[in-house]
């Protein structure tokens, strides 16, 4: 059964401010599933509705198959950690973690047991006694965590919860997190962020938002390779997916698309005869355009280089825009600032290359 069952949500500010509609969800046990989405999409009023402190104006949530609509926050076996980690100044370590499980009057001894336990989890022993502004801004998201956890919650819910710390230490509390949820398998997780890394290396299933609703739901690599429309393309992986016009000239197990540029490609997706000549996009991620020296193969694209950005590892080429499109990006392993002005022929497996038909993959009619 899922732990957590959105059915038709919808939320709408001030009876006319429709924000979220039609949200079918269903979430289960020990999954982490993250939000994404475009600023503004809905994810953390999303979140808040979960948690409780939001209402829900249409559709119900269910939470081990109680509906929890009209629960209120404290009720709903939930505990939520938020970017600002919200911590209280004047208490230690130890009674920030205890403060909820006191207001809920329970023993001494659980109190004890409970806060150990997070301690331990957490890496957290040896400043239980610390006040938090003697913590980095690390382990004071920890210990924010840390009083979600001795409230032994049915699902946990974090908004960004990273985003207020330094790149090295986001990558560590990134890695932390990661475990945190390997030691408690059977925890529920929801997250917020607007992180790609954070997204793709956490998740158990992605959830992306756009358009006040859903635009797809899968395993971060079902996302990354098989998009199952324009958005989620060039939404999930940077530098985006490129997108170039084309039209269908060859149907069946594999299409053939002529581009508009010039160049031809083959996509393993497949296509019926009544899609001969239709006008669609192809999508080919930079990391999946290979350079090709083979002037009578096919080849997807091919221009001058306008500029290049070398990472050390990889190189991005930034090609002069045609009609006015966004430039094609593709990225390549190793230096090749050497290509800049120089004309570069790309080419693409057939498994990489997507085919959207007035907007939606062919992959998934
Ligand atoms: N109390 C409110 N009254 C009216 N509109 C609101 C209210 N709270 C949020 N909104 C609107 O709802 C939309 C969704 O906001 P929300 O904060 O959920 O987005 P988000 O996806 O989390 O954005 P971000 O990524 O920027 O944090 C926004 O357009 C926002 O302006």
């Amino acid at each position: 059964m899922a732990e957590l069952k959105l059915k038709d949500v919808a939320k709408t500010y001030g009876g006319s401010v429709e924000v979220l509609k039609n949200i079918d969800l269903e979430i289960g046990k020990g999954e982490l599933v993250v939000f994404v989405g475009p600023s503004g999409c809905g994810k953390s009023t999303l979140l808040r509705m979960i948690a409780g402190l939001e209402e829900i104006s249409g559709g119900t949530l269910e939470i081990d198959g109680q509906v929890v609509n009209d629960v209120p926050p404290a009720q709903r076996g939930i505990a939520m950690v938020f970017q600002s980690y919200a911590l209280y100044p004047h208490m230690t370590v130890r009674d920030n973690m205890a403060f909820a499980l006191k207001l809920a009057k329970k023993s001494k001894e659980e109190i004890d047991a409970a806060i150990q336990n997070a301690a331990r989890i957490l890496q957290l022993e040896p400043y239980l006694d610390r006040l938090p502004k003697a913590l980095s801004g690390g382990q004071r998201q920890r210990v924010a965590i840390g009083r979600s956890i001795v409230r032994d919650p049915k699902v946990y819910l974090f908004d960004e919860p990273l985003s207020n710390l330094d790149a090295a230490l986001r990558v560590a509390t990134r890695i932390e997190i990661a475990q945190l949820k390997e030691s408690m398998p059977d925890s529920t997780m929801i997250y917020v962020t607007h992180d790609q890394v954070e997204a793709m290396t956490l998740a158990t299933r992605i959830v992306v938002l756009a358009n006040k609703g859903i635009a797809q739901v899968g395993t971060p690599l079902e996302l990354y390779e098989r998009p199952e429309n324009e958005f989620v393309a060039q939404f999930i992986g940077s530098p985006a997916m490129n997108l170039l016009p084309g039209k269908i000239t060859g149907t069946g197990a594999q299409t053939t698309v002529a581009l508009d540029g010039g160049g031809v490609a083959v996509s393993n997706a497949p296509s019926t005869e009544a899609d001969m000549g239709r006008a669609v996009k192809l999508g080919a991620r930079p990391e999946d355009l290979l350079e090709t020296t083979n002037q009578d193969g096919a080849y997807i694209f091919e221009g001058k280089v306008d500029f290049t950005e070398s990472l050390g590892e990889v190189t991005i080429l930034y090609f002069e825009k045609v009609n006015g499109a966004d430039p094609v990006i593709a990225k390549l392993p190793g230096i090749h600032s050497d290509l800049r002005g120089r004309n570069v022929r790309l080419s693409a497996a057939p498994e990489k290359v997507q085919v959207f038909l007035d907007g939606r993959s062919l992959y998934y009619r």
